[in-house]
């Protein structure tokens, strides 16, 4: 039996929401030596100026600050670096090493240009500097205090360097929006060769071959058991459920009927509820599957093709669009397919990318997110009135470069920083001021987690969530386009229609004799005519309620279906864009004038089966590309933390996991209130607690996949207050980065062996 870790109860069973915390520093210095700047053409160190001092500034300098105290050391040949990352981030003038350092606090400036004196906090102190206007919306040091402060130390005036700004290589770094909206465009084309430089033809002749690649992996993976085996193998490798039977056909799910199936074993009656768990298998809610008799190859049509729907340990219920007439009352299998659909909408996306999409709406964008022109903002800051108005200082920057951005915007965080959090206000921003915003995520989980924030924050907003129903989370359907459709004019009928489906299924259901099979016949066509009258009242009402969304949100796979073919928008927003491999996000690209994306590279990448492409750079995504291409320049780093307990947000921050995979923790009687899943499942949402089970334990210390230590860091960087592993110690700490986690959780938690729980 393992053993087990829990969480230590002073520190991670603390009552109350964990307090902001700064991001911990983790970059390494970016020194830049006297030498060096010599000869980049920088003055020489002028005799008069002490060499003994360092001036270590505070974090809350803003990015233009930091980039003219660079200056400022380059001209008077005084060494200069930054080092931290976010929050943390500060400048120093002087020598690293120098006899006196200066570690300055600066009480916050007025904005005005005057301010308060200027003052050090401790001298010759080497401790780090707290963060001094975290979360309270309070600006940094103005430029006269800054002034003074170089002034009083070094004897130098440094206030034309002010007034000028950075110079202008370091123009792109320092020009957070504010600074850009001197005068739009700032950043110059990008070089050719430059990093995160590419055309689009080269694009999309690297990417086309990586994506039949992982088609194949994928059909590969999906299909094999299927095709070349039996159905037996299919099910011992858990891609098949075999001799199974039909207990329910519910009509209901948004003009979708549902099949609930359990295990055929028992021999009850037929509509009886059978209590024998299924077998082991793979299949989980969204997969697509097909229905056949469980006995037969599996070439041939199938009965159905549907949604898994619900797992249950004792049934499964799949949402079909379509019943079939007949062959249901025989013992069944379903399979779990490979979803094609995907990949073509990935090639028609490229091949609008490729074509027409660079001369349409986003054309312009097209051109900056390839570095054939850079990006541009409007000639003054926007004015928005936050609507939540707890956006902290950096937050309220990202939204404002969000706004003011003609093209594209980036912003970026760990995890816990409020990334959704500022996706959240800017489409309300943007929705206030009249445009059209369609909001889309790598994954339905990240989609509906939109959605809900969305509808929490702007009740009265025109929302519309696009996906399979059966794909959404409960909470969300009420915002289902099928939802908003029944909602419409055409609802009474649609309401009508279902009804009396739901009664002829029922019916259905016992007509099962072959004296029943004329009647199952009138029953089955009377059916086909229902829904054929449901679904084209629908019809009509889908482009009503599109076309008046303010906001239409779905997953980026989803931007490819039919009903959304013609809609455009005025801003294409993507959350967890670092969670999607490139040629999904062109979709939704494609279908507006600008593109703010949100996300965090060094989270988890986006899943690519074919392990050849992900190492040929499908698993490389625009939001890192875009990184690379354009840097500060287009965007803004969230700098405080939110959701996690320290003592968790220390763990993640010191062992550089801001990661590994978990297995799938199989889900027995629980609560409604206990969620079951994957790691990547909870990726980009939050629980209070979290409980990660690690699953290996071998006489080999093999740790298999929680090796991934992205993953690792994503699970345990979920929680707000309490994080409990359960592991195999013996085998777990095999691993070196494993070894650490638990020896943290050890030190500041609480650790306890299975085997105490025994002798109670
Ligand atoms: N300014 C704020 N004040 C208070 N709480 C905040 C603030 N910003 C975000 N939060 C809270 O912090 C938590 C994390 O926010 P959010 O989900 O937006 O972060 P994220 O950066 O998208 O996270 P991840 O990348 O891990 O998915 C949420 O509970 C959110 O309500």
């Amino acid at each position: 039996m393992p053993s087990a870790a829990k969480s230590k109860k002073a520190a991670l069973k603390k009552a109350g929401r964990s307090k902001p915390a700064a991001v911990a520093p983790v970059d390494a210095a970016a020194a830049v030596a006297p030498a060096a700047a010599a000869a980049n053409g920088a003055g020489r160190p002028d005799p008069q100026i002490p060499a003994d001092i360092q001036l270590r500034f505070p974090p809350s300098l803003s990015a233009r600050q930091r980039a003219v105290v660079h200056a400022v050391g380059e001209r008077w040949g005084l060494a200069h670096s930054s080092s931290g990352e976010g929050e943390a981030r500060y400048v120093t003038l002087g020598p690293a090493g120098a006899a006196q350092t200066i570690e300055l606090s600066l009480p916050a400036g007025d904005g005005g240009g005057g301010g308060d004196g200027p003052g050090d906090s401790s001298s010759s102190s080497n401790a780090a500097n707290g963060a001094s206007n975290s979360g309270g919306g309070s600006s940094g040091p103005t430029d006269a205090q800054l002034i003074a402060l170089i002034q009083q130390h070094f004897g130098i005036d440094a206030s034309d360097a002010f007034a000028a700004g950075p110079p202008p290589g370091k123009a792109a770094a320092a020009s957070r929006p504010p600074a850009a909206w001197q005068g739009g465009s700032k950043a110059g084309k990008a070089k050719p060769g430059a990093k995160g430089m590419i055309s689009v033809e080269e694009f999309i002749a690297r990417v086309l071959p990586l994506l039949d690649m992982e088609r194949d992996a994928e059909v590969a993976q999906a299909e094999e058991a299927l095709a070349a085996g039996s159905p037996e193998r299919a099910a011992a490798k858990g891609r098949a459920l075999l001799n199974l039977r039909l207990t329910d056909a519910e009509g209901g799910l948004l003009g979708r009927t549902l099949l609930t199936l359990v295990n055929n074993k028992a021999g009850a009656g037929v509509a009886g509820g059978g209590s024998e768990p299924l077998p082991p298998h793979k299949l989980s809610p969204h997969d697509i599957v097909r229905l056949r008799p469980s006995k037969g190859d599996a070439s041939g049509p199938p009965l159905a093709e549907g949604v898994v729907y619900r797992v249950r340990d004792s049934a499964i219920t799949v949402a079909v669009d379509e019943v079939p007439d007949e062959g249901l009352d025989v013992p069944l299998r379903l399979e779990k397919m490979a979803n094609q659909v995907t990949y073509q909408r990935l090639r028609a996306a490229l091949a609008s990318l490729g074509g027409e999409g660079q001369r349409g709406l986003a054309g312009p964008l097209v051109d900056v997110l390839f570095g054939r022109r850079s990006p541009a903002f409007t000639p003054s800051p926007p004015a928005w009135q936050p609507l939540n108005g707890g956006l902290d200082e950096s937050q309220q920057r990202a939204v404002s470069l969000a706004l003011a951005a003609r093209d594209v915007a980036l912003i970026h965080g760990p995890p816990g920083t409020g990334k959704t959090t500022a996706v959240i206000e800017v489409i309300c921003q943007e929705v206030a001021r009249g445009n059209r915003v369609l909001a889309c995520a790598a994954s339905n989980v990240a989609v509906d987690n939109l959605v809900e924030r969305l509808a929490a924050a702007d009740g009265k907003m025109r929302m519309v969530r696009v996906g399979h129903p059966a794909r959404l989370l409960p909470q969300v359907l009420d915002n289902s386009l099928e939802a908003r459709v029944l909602q419409s004019d055409n609802s009474a009928l649609a309401k009508d229609c279902r009804k009396e489906m739901k009664a002829l299924n029922t019916r259905l259901l016992k007509l099962v004799s072959r004296k029943d099979r004329d009647e199952r016949r009138a029953v089955r066509s009377e059916l086909r005519q229902l829904a054929k009258e449901e679904r084209k009242r629908q019809e009509k009402a889908v482009e009503e309620v599109l076309g008046g969304a303010q906001v239409v949100c779905t997953t980026l796979t989803g931007v490819g279906q039919r009903q959304l073919e013609r809609l455009q928008f005025d801003v294409v927003v993507i959350d967890e864009a670092a969670q999607a491999v490139e040629p999904a996000c062109w979709a939704a690209l494609l279908k507006g004038r600008k593109a703010v994306l949100a996300g965090d590279h060094l989270q988890l990448p986006p899943t690519v089966i074919s392990d050849e492409a992900a190492r040929s750079g499908l698993s490389r995504t625009l939001f890192e590309r875009l990184q690379d291409l354009w840097g500060e320049a287009a965007s803004e780093m969230l700098t405080v933390q939110y959701r996690m307990n320290s003592s968790i947000m220390d763990w993640s921050s010191q062992a550089r996991m801001h990661v590994a995979r978990l297995r799938e923790l199989r889900p027995e009687a629980l609560s409604s209130r206990l969620e079951i899943s994957t790691v990547d499942g909870f990726q980009g949402r939050e629980k209070e607690a979290i409980v990660i089970s690690m699953v290996r334990s071998n006489a080999q210390k093999q740790v298999g996949f929680l090796a991934d230590e992205r993953r690792m860091n994503v699970a345990v960087t979920r929680a707000r207050r309490h994080c409990a592993l359960v592991a195999d110690s013996d085998t777990v700490t095999a691993h070196p980065f494993l070894q650490r986690l638990i020896a943290y959780f050890e030190a500041h938690g609480e650790y306890a062996s299975a085997g105490e729980y025994v002798q109670q």
